[in-house]
């Protein structure tokens, strides 16, 4: 632990990794804060961010929204003014298995952000998806209310 700069994945992992599962996914890190934590919450949809910007719309609390986008590369998820909707509401962080765009504006946020990249084509609004449920990408198992722990080397998540 260090206190200007957060949890260290690499030493969290040497301390609790039985008790840890590490994304394989090799996402980027985004956001203005390279380090965050906090409880999980989930949302899984497909090419389209409804869902999401309503929850990210909530007090966040701290948490940590997981979005599974499928891995989906053909339209952003997040752009500047969601993103800026979670730093409003209190989350801590947004990983998102999918691409974001306004990549500039979000690099200048004080939130967590991790995605695949970056594409500016927008996704559609029609609200499909589902929300706080269990979603699973590179071998590890998004449990809503799990913590998770994010740095520079990657992702930890409790089992
Ligand atoms: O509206 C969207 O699809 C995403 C976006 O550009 C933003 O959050 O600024």
């Amino acid at each position: 632990m260090n206190a200007s700069t957060g949890v260290s994945t690499a030493d969290l992992y040497d301390e609790r990794g039985d008790e840890l599962q590490s994304v394989s996914t090799q996402l980027q890190n985004l956001g203005g804060l390279a380090r965050f934590s906090g409880p999980v919450r989930t949302v899984r949809c497909h090419r389209d961010n409804a869902l999401l910007k309503s929850v990210l719309g909530t007090p966040g609390e701290g948490a940590v929204l997981v979005i599974d986008g499928g891995g989906a590369l053909e339209s952003a998820l997040v752009g500047d003014i969601i993103a800026g909707l979670g730093v409003e509401n209190g989350w801590a962080g947004i990983v998102v298995n999918g691409v974001i765009r306004d990549r500039a504006a979000i690099s200048g946020l004080p939130i967590g952000l991790k995605a695949l990249g970056s594409n500016p084509a927008k996704s559609s609004k029609t609200g499909e998806g589902e929300a706080d449920v269990p979603v699973t990408f590179g071998g590890v198992v998004f449990r809503p209310g799990a913590i998770l722990w994010s740095d520079e080397d990657g992702i930890l998540v409790e089992r």
